[in-house]
């Protein structure tokens, strides 16, 4: 129970105890609730009212008697193409006021509705920070209400049970994300187009060892989901007839290239190659996914006349693509739900003018534009040609734009490599746990150089060499190490254990997105610094590296303090020679120092410390401190020295001034990092600027 609470509360509430459904308070959110809920009671389409109505009120009406073949019987093919569960979410309410329409309409629509905010709430999560334009773009889309509202198509609920496969799928919840897109595949079988997509990021995402496990877990549980709903028509030939052989389905198939008898059908192609091309990156970020199901979904409508359902299974992902692409223009999204409107508003089966829900006359603007002699035909050719040049503008955008710079941005198709020197006790631990913060633990993987003494404490070589130097470690070996992880190989490596000063069995190693080495010599030979992508050196004024040394080896490594000062007295020569020279070589230098010079060096006490940073002169820092200056407690001054740049940070900031400061200065910060935990004063400071620094670094 208390367990079920805290993930309430998790969900519910951020770190700093914020409400996170915000999105769900906002006036916009309230006006469009309530013109929701009343719209149903007065607009029905004819397919709502003429099949999917009766369908289901037959189901319920007969205590449950098998609707599929009744209406299979009734050679009434095209009634409702969808799976069990759409059947039994639909009936839930369809047992009252049968003999209503207007009761029914509203009726129907509840579980659209309710679908709906959960694709919002989705949405807003996946956004963060967006809600005023997800607002106006997703709940206010004219062609989303048209279908939920007005029309009354259920795409929605498929698309709901997707989204939210998605979110657990980012959370690495997999086994609730395989079983949500089991049961958004009972609901519509359209979500079989996303299905490879997911299983290849299972497989992509997984430790080599248990990809092949997890990807078939996931399989068992979104068939097993799926077979479960649908077990009790599953075989009959008229459930398939329905839901499987529905005309609409064979149309994927309509554009075709004739070879004589031969046929190349275009659609089943474009997917294949989609899917091919998503095979080949070594890593698939999120944005890279969403975007790739959404190609797949526009580039099936792309050679089909749509149905009107069916945006419903595209907007939601082109909304996110122009969201995250903020300096895009949303004029090609806002056109083709414009194109679309007026195309569904012509033809001649359109429901637009019937849509009145007490209305009895069938008349259709086609009828009208045919009565004053208008050519029809033409005209719905010319807008259809339209619609589905915006469609083509809109997935073009999406491959341009979203797919290929997402790629060049991302960690490349590598992992990233950062690399963290320093002596003993300079506090590399302590910033490693930082950029763990940032980027989560499972995004991460830690290697510390420790794991490469050559020998385990208490050796007799101790008495002729210290830890810092190169002979005492086996570097070389390490090359090939990390080489194997950035090549996406898992590798074998003991670890030394500083409670026993003994070295573990080998273990296992798997690379991961981002590969984080911190340890005494990192960039000390030239094949080992080549290797990272990012060279942090840490170096703290020599008396507060004192302080902190003699506090955390007599806390945590059961030393004396004369033991900790005679060790690095022993240590001093190597230490200039071996340590101190890597910091030529690294991109980013960071030191910290006593505020005040009066404390007691290896009291236990915390001292007060001002943060530099220096770094290149290539990033425009310019802005970084302007935000962050912009905050009372904090003062950043910024130096230019001889082709470097330098930042001195004194004061305090609050773990909420980082959040907010953090998504201010770093553009799309949520596609590098997924629930951060900030950290407050320096290690937040630290937070955001490196990942200011390595995103800019790695845009270029
Ligand atoms: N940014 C910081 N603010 C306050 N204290 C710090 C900071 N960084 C380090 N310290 C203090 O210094 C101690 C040593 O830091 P840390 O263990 O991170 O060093 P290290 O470089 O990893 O050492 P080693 O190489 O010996 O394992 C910590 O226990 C902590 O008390
Ligand atoms: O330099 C060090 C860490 O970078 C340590 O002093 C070194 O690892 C030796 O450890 P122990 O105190 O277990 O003998």
């Amino acid at each position: 129970m208390g367990s079920i609470i805290g993930y309430k509360k998790k969900v519910l509430y951020d770190q700093l105890g914020k409400y996170k459904l915000t999105i769900l308070k906002h006036r916009l959110f309230v006006i469009g609730l309530i013109i929701k809920l009343v719209a149903p009671f007065f607009f029905i389409g004819d397919l709502l009212k003429n099949k999917f109505i009766p369908f289901v009120n037959y189901f319920s009406s007969t205590g449950f008697s098998n609707p599929y073949e009744h209406f299979f019987n009734l050679e009434k093919f095209d009634f409702f193409p969808y799976p069990a569960l759409m059947l039994y979410i639909q009936s839930t309410y369809s047992f009252f006021f049968q003999d209503s329409i207007v009761l029914q309409s509203f009726l129907f629509r509840v579980p659209l509705l309710l679908a709906d905010i959960t694709v919002l709430v989705v949405l807003s999560r996946f956004l963060k920070k967006a809600d005023n334009k997800l607002l106006l773009l997703y709940w206010c889309s004219p062609v989303l209400f048209y279908i939920n509202y007005l029309h009354g198509q259920f795409d929605v609920l498929p698309i709901m049970f997707l989204f939210v496969s998605f979110f657990f799928l980012f959370k690495k919840k997999f086994i609730m994300a395989s079983v949500l897109l089991g049961l958004g595949l009972a609901t519509k079988t359209n979500l079989l187009i996303a299905l490879p997509f997911f299983f290849i990021y299972l497989w992509k995402f997984n430790n080599p060892n248990r990809k092949i496990q997890s990807v078939s877990i996931a399989f068992f549980l979104v068939f097993g989901a799926f077979f479960l709903l649908n077990i009790n028509y599953l075989f009959d030939e008229e459930f398939i007839t329905l839901v499987f052989k529905n005309k609409e389905q064979i149309k994927l198939l309509d554009f075709k290239i004739g070879f004589g008898k031969l046929f190349f059908y275009v659609v089943p192609a474009i997917y294949v190659l989609l899917l091919a091309k998503v095979i080949r990156y070594k890593q698939l970020s999120k944005d890279l996914f969403m975007m790739f199901i959404g190609f797949a979904f526009c580039s099936l409508l792309l050679f089909i006349p749509p149905k009107p359902g069916w945006y419903f299974w595209i907007i939601p992902f082109l909304i996110y693509f122009y969201i995250k692409e903020s300096k895009l223009s949303i004029f090609p999204l806002l056109a083709l739900q414009i194109f679309y409107l007026i195309y569904f508003a012509i033809i001649p089966d359109s429901d637009f003018a019937n849509l009145y829900i007490l209305s009895k006359d069938n008349t259709s603007l086609y009828t009208v534009l045919e009565y004053y002699d208008l050519n029809a035909d033409m005209l719905i050719n010319i807008v259809f040609t339209g619609l589905q040049v915006l469609l083509f503008i809109n997935i073009f955008w999406i491959y341009r734009i979203g797919i290929t710079k997402n790629v060049k941005a991302k960690i490349k198709n590598a992992p990233c490599l950062i690399g963290i020197g320093g002596d003993s006790g300079v506090g590399k631990s302590t910033l490693t746990a930082s950029i763990q913060n940032l980027f989560a633990k499972d995004n991460m993987t830690i290697l510390r150089g420790d794991d490469m003494h050559k020998w385990e404490r208490g050796h007799a070589m101790w008495e002729t060499h210290t830890h810092l130097s190169p002979k005492a470690n086996n570097l070389h070996e390490e090359i090939n190490q990390l080489k194997a992880l950035k090549e996406g190989k898992k590798i074998l490596r003991r670890h030394y254990d500083h409670n026993t000063g003994t070295f573990t069995k080998p273990l296992t190693i798997y690379p991961n997105k981002v590969i984080l080495f911190e340890g005494l010599h990192p960039f000390y030979i030239l094949a080992k610094r080549e290797l990272f992508d990012i060279k942090i050196f840490v170096s703290p004024t020599e008396d507060l590296r004192l302080h902190w040394k003699i506090n955390r080896d007599m806390k945590k490594r059961g030393y004396s303090k004369e033991e900790v000062i005679s060790q690095l007295e022993f240590r001093r020569e190597d230490s200039v020679k071996y340590i101190q020279s890597q910091s030529q070589h690294a991109d980013i230098k960071i030191s910290y120092y006593p505020v005040n010079n009066n404390f007691e060096v290896g009291n236990g006490e915390e001292v007060d410390i001002g943060l530099m940073i220096s770094c290149d002169t290539s990033i425009d820092l310019n802005f970084f401190c302007e935000k962050f200056n912009s905050i009372n407690a904090i003062q950043v001054k910024h130096f230019y020295d001889t082709d470097s740049q330098r930042l001195e940070v004194e004061g305090k900031i609050t773990l909420s001034e980082v959040e907010k400061t953090a998504y201010v200065i770093v553009d799309n910060a949520e596609d590098f990092i997924e629930d951060p935990i900030w950290e407050d004063n320096y290690k937040g400071f630290l937070q955001t600027f490196l990942l200011y620094y390595i995103k800019k670094k790695i845009s270029n």
